[in-house]
Protein backbone atom coordinates (compact mmCIF):
# COMPACT_ATOMS: atom_id res chain seq x y z
CA UNK A 1 0.00 0.00 0.00
CA UNK A 2 0.86 3.53 -0.86
CA UNK A 3 2.98 4.85 2.39
CA UNK A 4 0.59 7.81 2.51
CA UNK A 5 -2.66 5.76 2.36
CA UNK A 6 -1.04 3.30 5.12
CA UNK A 7 -0.32 6.96 7.23
CA UNK A 8 -4.09 8.53 6.78
CA UNK A 9 -5.69 5.23 7.51
CA UNK A 10 -4.03 4.21 10.61
CA UNK A 11 -4.31 7.79 11.75
CA UNK A 12 -8.01 7.51 10.73
CA UNK A 13 -8.39 4.52 13.14
CA UNK A 14 -7.86 6.88 16.04
CA UNK A 15 -9.82 9.61 15.04
CA UNK A 16 -6.69 11.86 13.61
CA UNK A 17 -7.32 13.43 10.76
CA UNK A 18 -4.22 13.86 8.66
CA UNK A 19 -4.64 15.90 4.95
CA UNK A 20 -3.14 14.49 2.18
CA UNK A 21 -1.20 17.33 1.71
CA UNK A 22 0.12 16.87 5.33
CA UNK A 23 0.73 12.61 4.65
CA UNK A 24 2.95 13.86 2.00
CA UNK A 25 4.79 16.19 3.93
CA UNK A 26 5.01 13.30 7.17
CA UNK A 27 6.24 10.63 4.51
CA UNK A 28 8.74 12.77 2.80
CA UNK A 29 10.30 13.59 6.58
CA UNK A 30 10.39 9.76 6.25
CA UNK A 31 12.14 9.38 3.68
CA UNK A 32 14.34 12.03 4.76
CA UNK A 33 15.23 10.43 7.97
CA UNK A 34 15.80 6.74 6.50
CA UNK A 35 17.98 8.57 4.15
CA UNK A 36 20.25 10.55 6.76
CA UNK A 37 20.36 6.98 9.12
CA UNK A 38 22.63 5.54 6.99
CA UNK A 39 25.18 8.40 7.50
CA UNK A 40 24.37 9.34 11.24
CA UNK A 41 23.05 6.95 13.69
CA UNK A 42 19.20 8.39 13.82
CA UNK A 43 16.94 5.06 14.39
CA UNK A 44 17.28 1.51 14.31
CA UNK A 45 14.05 1.23 12.06
CA UNK A 46 15.17 1.73 8.15
CA UNK A 47 11.77 -0.33 6.95
CA UNK A 48 9.52 2.28 5.48
CA UNK A 49 6.37 0.53 6.32
CA UNK A 50 6.84 -0.50 10.16
CA UNK A 51 8.86 3.51 9.91
CA UNK A 52 4.96 5.16 9.33
CA UNK A 53 3.10 2.77 12.09
CA UNK A 54 6.42 3.41 14.20
CA UNK A 55 7.57 6.62 14.25
CA UNK A 56 4.79 8.78 12.91
CA UNK A 57 1.81 7.28 14.15
CA UNK A 58 3.02 6.69 17.43
CA UNK A 59 4.50 10.21 17.92
CA UNK A 60 0.74 11.49 17.27
CA UNK A 61 -0.95 9.16 19.43
CA UNK A 62 -1.21 11.60 21.80
CA UNK A 63 -3.63 13.82 19.30
CA UNK A 64 -6.56 11.52 19.75
CA UNK A 65 -6.57 12.28 23.60
CA UNK A 66 -9.64 14.25 24.85
CA UNK A 67 -7.45 16.61 26.92
CA UNK A 68 -5.15 17.82 23.83
CA UNK A 69 -6.05 20.79 21.68
CA UNK A 70 -3.03 21.98 20.52
CA UNK A 71 -3.85 24.93 18.07
CA UNK A 72 -1.24 26.78 15.79
CA UNK A 73 -0.72 29.69 18.26
CA UNK A 74 0.58 27.34 20.90
CA UNK A 75 4.17 26.68 21.81
CA UNK A 76 5.45 22.85 22.32
CA UNK A 77 8.90 21.96 22.94
CA UNK A 78 9.96 18.13 22.51
CA UNK A 79 12.49 16.88 25.15
CA UNK A 80 15.52 15.16 23.56
CA UNK A 81 14.06 15.05 19.70
CA UNK A 82 16.70 12.99 17.94
CA UNK A 83 15.48 12.15 15.12
CA UNK A 84 12.70 14.70 15.60
CA UNK A 85 10.16 12.61 17.11
CA UNK A 86 7.22 13.27 18.51
CA UNK A 87 8.26 17.09 17.51
CA UNK A 88 8.14 17.17 13.22
CA UNK A 89 4.81 14.96 13.51
CA UNK A 90 3.06 16.91 15.67
CA UNK A 91 4.09 20.30 14.36
CA UNK A 92 3.18 19.34 10.69
CA UNK A 93 -0.48 17.83 11.94
CA UNK A 94 -0.99 20.80 14.50
CA UNK A 95 0.86 23.96 12.92
CA UNK A 96 2.21 24.34 16.32
CA UNK A 97 5.16 26.41 17.09
CA UNK A 98 7.93 23.82 17.71
CA UNK A 99 11.01 24.14 19.34
CA UNK A 100 13.02 20.49 19.24
CA UNK A 101 15.88 19.81 21.66
CA UNK A 102 18.75 17.57 22.04
CA UNK A 103 22.01 17.33 23.77
CA UNK A 104 23.59 15.47 20.77
CA UNK A 105 24.49 18.08 17.81
CA UNK A 106 24.75 15.76 15.11
CA UNK A 107 20.94 15.09 15.57
CA UNK A 108 19.83 18.72 15.99
CA UNK A 109 22.25 19.30 12.72
CA UNK A 110 19.71 16.61 10.75
CA UNK A 111 16.58 18.11 12.57
CA UNK A 112 17.44 21.53 11.67
CA UNK A 113 18.12 19.86 7.66
CA UNK A 114 15.14 18.42 7.52
CA UNK A 115 13.08 21.18 8.87
CA UNK A 116 14.70 23.29 5.95
CA UNK A 117 14.22 20.96 2.83
CA UNK A 118 10.47 20.53 4.13
CA UNK A 119 10.51 24.23 4.53
CA UNK A 120 8.52 23.95 8.58
CA UNK A 121 9.08 27.18 9.70
CA UNK A 122 7.00 26.43 12.64
CA UNK A 123 9.67 24.07 13.96
CA UNK A 124 13.07 25.53 15.61
CA UNK A 125 15.95 23.21 16.82
CA UNK A 126 18.17 24.27 20.19
CA UNK A 127 21.36 22.00 20.44
CA UNK A 128 21.74 22.06 24.57
CA UNK A 129 20.53 20.05 27.67
CA UNK A 130 17.42 20.59 29.26
CA UNK A 131 18.11 21.41 32.46
CA UNK A 132 20.25 24.56 31.06
CA UNK A 133 18.08 25.80 28.23
CA UNK A 134 15.32 25.38 31.21
CA UNK A 135 17.12 28.05 33.07
CA UNK A 136 17.18 30.42 29.34
CA UNK A 137 13.17 30.25 28.54
CA UNK A 138 11.25 29.37 31.79
CA UNK A 139 7.67 29.23 31.38
CA UNK A 140 7.58 29.71 27.88
CA UNK A 141 5.53 26.13 26.67
CA UNK A 142 1.67 25.03 26.56
CA UNK A 143 2.79 21.58 25.90
CA UNK A 144 6.22 20.19 26.37
CA UNK A 145 6.78 16.31 25.04
CA UNK A 146 8.78 13.58 25.58
CA UNK A 147 8.90 10.11 24.39
CA UNK A 148 11.48 7.65 24.94
CA UNK A 149 13.64 9.91 27.11
CA UNK A 150 14.13 8.95 30.38
CA UNK A 151 11.33 7.44 33.39
CA UNK A 152 8.41 9.53 34.17
CA UNK A 153 9.84 10.96 37.28
CA UNK A 154 13.18 12.24 35.71
CA UNK A 155 11.12 13.84 32.33
CA UNK A 156 8.51 15.58 35.16
CA UNK A 157 11.74 17.27 36.49
CA UNK A 158 12.92 18.44 33.28
CA UNK A 159 9.55 19.94 31.82
CA UNK A 160 8.20 21.94 34.47
CA UNK A 161 10.13 24.78 34.51
CA UNK A 162 9.47 25.04 30.65
CA UNK A 163 5.82 24.67 31.42
CA UNK A 164 3.23 27.70 31.53
CA UNK A 165 0.70 27.77 34.45
CA UNK A 166 -1.81 24.67 33.13
CA UNK A 167 0.72 23.45 30.61
CA UNK A 168 0.87 19.96 30.09
CA UNK A 169 3.25 17.45 30.08
CA UNK A 170 2.92 14.80 27.33
CA UNK A 171 4.85 11.60 28.22
CA UNK A 172 4.32 8.55 25.98
CA UNK A 173 5.77 5.08 27.24
CA UNK A 174 5.19 1.59 26.31
CA UNK A 175 4.20 -0.37 29.53
CA UNK A 176 5.46 1.54 32.33
CA UNK A 177 5.41 -0.38 35.74
CA UNK A 178 3.89 0.03 38.86
CA UNK A 179 6.98 1.69 40.94
CA UNK A 180 7.79 3.90 37.81
CA UNK A 181 4.07 5.69 38.03
CA UNK A 182 4.23 5.62 41.66
CA UNK A 183 7.64 7.32 41.13
CA UNK A 184 6.51 10.05 38.88
CA UNK A 185 2.78 10.78 41.36
CA UNK A 186 5.64 12.01 43.97
CA UNK A 187 8.13 13.56 41.84
CA UNK A 188 4.48 15.43 40.53
CA UNK A 189 3.44 15.80 44.23
CA UNK A 190 7.46 18.38 44.43
CA UNK A 191 6.69 19.58 41.70
CA UNK A 192 3.47 20.83 41.54
CA UNK A 193 2.30 18.70 38.50
CA UNK A 194 -0.93 16.77 38.35
CA UNK A 195 -1.86 13.53 36.63
CA UNK A 196 -4.77 14.31 34.28
CA UNK A 197 -5.19 11.23 32.16
CA UNK A 198 -3.84 8.01 31.31
CA UNK A 199 -4.72 6.30 27.87
CA UNK A 200 -3.90 2.81 26.80
CA UNK A 201 -3.87 2.71 22.78
CA UNK A 202 -2.86 -0.57 20.93
CA UNK A 203 -0.48 -0.04 17.30
CA UNK A 204 -1.81 -1.65 14.18
CA UNK A 205 -0.47 -5.19 12.94
CA UNK A 206 0.51 -5.92 17.03
CA UNK A 207 3.15 -3.26 16.84
CA UNK A 208 3.24 -2.38 20.23
CA UNK A 209 0.81 -1.55 23.34
CA UNK A 210 1.31 2.30 24.24
CA UNK A 211 0.71 4.80 27.25
CA UNK A 212 0.13 8.30 27.11
CA UNK A 213 0.28 9.89 30.86
CA UNK A 214 -1.20 13.77 30.48
CA UNK A 215 0.18 16.09 33.45
CA UNK A 216 -1.24 19.52 34.18
CA UNK A 217 1.78 22.22 35.81
CA UNK A 218 -1.65 23.02 38.61
CA UNK A 219 0.74 24.84 41.60
CA UNK A 220 3.91 25.94 42.06
CA UNK A 221 7.21 23.67 42.70
CA UNK A 222 7.96 23.07 46.13
CA UNK A 223 11.71 22.89 45.23
CA UNK A 224 13.73 25.22 42.80
CA UNK A 225 14.11 24.26 39.39
CA UNK A 226 15.80 23.53 37.75
CA UNK A 227 18.37 21.44 39.74
CA UNK A 228 22.27 21.18 38.57
CA UNK A 229 23.11 19.49 35.49
CA UNK A 230 22.80 15.61 35.86
CA UNK A 231 20.85 15.78 39.39
CA UNK A 232 17.65 14.88 38.18
CA UNK A 233 19.01 11.54 36.51
CA UNK A 234 21.53 10.62 39.13
CA UNK A 235 19.48 12.13 42.24
CA UNK A 236 15.48 11.25 40.70
CA UNK A 237 12.76 12.94 42.59
CA UNK A 238 10.17 10.56 44.22
CA UNK A 239 12.09 7.32 45.19
CA UNK A 240 11.22 6.02 48.20
C1 LIG B 1 16.07 7.24 22.82
S1 LIG B 1 16.25 8.82 22.13
C2 LIG B 1 14.57 9.18 21.68
C3 LIG B 1 14.49 10.17 20.56
C4 LIG B 1 13.08 10.55 20.12
N1 LIG B 1 12.35 11.25 21.18
C5 LIG B 1 12.29 9.34 19.65
O1 LIG B 1 11.26 9.03 20.26
O2 LIG B 1 12.69 8.70 18.66
C6 LIG B 1 16.51 9.90 23.54
C7 LIG B 1 17.09 11.25 23.15
O3 LIG B 1 17.04 12.11 24.29
C8 LIG B 1 18.23 12.90 24.31
N2 LIG B 1 18.44 13.35 25.70
C9 LIG B 1 18.50 12.57 26.82
N3 LIG B 1 18.71 13.33 27.92
C10 LIG B 1 18.77 14.62 27.49
C11 LIG B 1 18.97 15.88 28.17
N4 LIG B 1 19.17 15.94 29.49
N5 LIG B 1 18.95 17.01 27.43
C12 LIG B 1 18.75 16.94 26.09
N6 LIG B 1 18.58 15.79 25.40
C13 LIG B 1 18.57 14.64 26.09
C14 LIG B 1 19.30 11.95 23.77
O4 LIG B 1 20.40 12.65 23.23
C15 LIG B 1 18.55 11.16 22.70
O5 LIG B 1 18.68 11.74 21.42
Amino acid sequence: MDLVLQLRKELATYGIPCSEEQGNLLVSYLDLVIEKNKVVNLTRISDPVEAVTLHLVDSLLPLSCDEITIRPEDSFLDMGTGAGFPGVPVAVLTGAQALLVDSVGKKVAAVEEFARQLRLTGVSTKHSRLEDLARMIPGSQDYVFARAVAQTNVLIEYATPFLKQNGMLVVEKGRPEDSELLEAERAAEICGLALVSRETFELPRDLGHREILLYRRVRKSKIKLPRKVGMAKNSPLGLK
